[in-house]
């Protein structure tokens, strides 16, 4: 956190009455934490760990996750899945992509019909390449689904920084229902309704973070950076359109907005994770280090099967999972890269040049 600025809370604002959870303890789940209860609503606030739910009660810190940041209004922590969801308006969650269908399973009978249960996750189900809003379909289709998805690094909207989101649902009541419990002075909440192609930008740009992360450590030049983002941008939506998602999505602050971000700043953990391996770390050093999800390295695995499988192009993904799992050296990935057949800018007007 810069000296100039506080993440203590504000004043919240007057109670509203409205009850809603956020279910995941991390580093999101405390920033979403604090800007509903910041908005005056009471948010039942579930993780797995008493300690913490302890220190949130008596404290307002979150100091594993969120050192810097004092937390206020009416904020119930709770390790009691149930106690957290029962009559909540609206259920936000931020659990990795990794744990995120068991805790849904566990806990399916205590959703009540009809809530509104808004995924806040970045990431891709191993099995099935099921996105997040999939697994809320399969394991709790009683419930109406949102996905939540935009450039939002946690720790600036702790600290109350401008921000805005994009709400993706198919239904109106839902979209409209996030953009009034969300938004206030510093936090602005888009709506979009193709829910899978928001999803699926939060997720595969985390990928890019890493890509990015690279460059800047071997200070490749802010000609490389621009290359490198705007590239980017044309892999994931043509993944992304090959899947079904809508082009135009990517124009939008869950597309290109949220790939601006994580690819050049380093509050993101997946362009950390970049950087340090770009500086020689290991890979495993460099996760253990952070103690906090990185989702691009298992988006990167995911990713490179599915596209091949698709027969869809991606060298960036491919170029990082050679540096990431098979030793290939950054320089030579770049080499290659840049030498590569010379090829359409936006191949939804130019087609590209098939390439090997
Ligand atoms: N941080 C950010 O800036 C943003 C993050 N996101 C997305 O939000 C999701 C969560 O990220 P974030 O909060 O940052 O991650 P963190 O690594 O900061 O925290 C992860 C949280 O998930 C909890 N958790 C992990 N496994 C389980 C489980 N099986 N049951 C219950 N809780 C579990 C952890 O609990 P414990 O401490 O007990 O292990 C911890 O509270 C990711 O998909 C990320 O991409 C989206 C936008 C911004
Ligand atoms: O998704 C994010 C910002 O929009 C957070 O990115 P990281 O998970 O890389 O920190």
């Amino acid at each position: 956190m810069s000296d100039s600025k506080t993440a203590t809370s504000a004043h919240p604002s007057a109670p509203t009455g409205r009850q809603v959870a956020v279910l995941g303890g991390g580093s999101f789940g405390t920033a979403m934490t604090k800007v509903l209860a910041e908005n005056g609503h009471t948010v039942r606030f579930w993780m797995r760990n008493e300690t913490q739910v302890e220190e949130v009660r008596t404290q307002g810190t979150n100091t594993r996750y969120m050192p810097d940041v004092v937390l206020a209004g009416d904020i119930r922590p709770t390790t009691d899945f149930r106690e957290a969801v029962h009559g909540a308006e609206a259920i936000f969650l931020a659990i990795p992509s990794k744990a995120f269908r068991d805790v849904i399973r566990e806990h399916a009978a205590e959703f009540e019909d009809g809530q509104v249960v808004v995924s806040l996750t970045k990431g891709i189900e191993k099995d099935g390449f099921r996105l997040m809003s999939e697994i809320l379909q399969e394991e709790i289709p009683r419930t109406r689904i949102g996905v939540l998805s935009g450039p939002n690094l946690a720790q600036e909207i702790a600290e109350r920084d401008l921000t805005a989101t994009v709400i993706a649902a198919k239904e109106p009541e839902v979209r409209n229902r996030v953009q009034q419990l969300l938004g206030c002075d510093y936090f602005r909440v888009y709506a979009n309704v193709d829910v899978y192609g928001v999803e699926l930008a939060g997720a595969l740009k985390n990928i890019y973070a890493i890509v990015a992360g690279m460059a800047s450590a071997l200070s490749l030049g802010e000609n490389a950076r621009a290359m490198l983002i705007t590239r980017s941008l044309a892999e994931m939506s043509r993944f992304a359109v090959s899947l079904g998602a809508n082009p135009m999505t990517f124009m939008g602050l869950a597309g290109v907005g949220d790939l601006i971000v994580t690819c050049t700043s380093s509050k993101s953990r997946n362009f950390r994770i970049g950087y340090a391996v770009g500086k020689g770390q290991e890979l495993e050093d460099a996760v253990a280090e952070l103690g906090q999800v990185a989702e691009g390295i298992r988006t990167l695995q995911l990713v490179k099967d599915k596209a091949e499988d698709m027969g869809v192009p991606m060298p960036l993904v491919g170029g990082l999972h050679k540096i990431l799992y098979s030793d290939a050296s950054i320089h030579d990935v770049i080499n290659g890269l840049m030498t590569a057949v010379q090829n359409s800018d936006v191949e939804f007007i130019l087609p590209r040049t098939l390439s090997s």
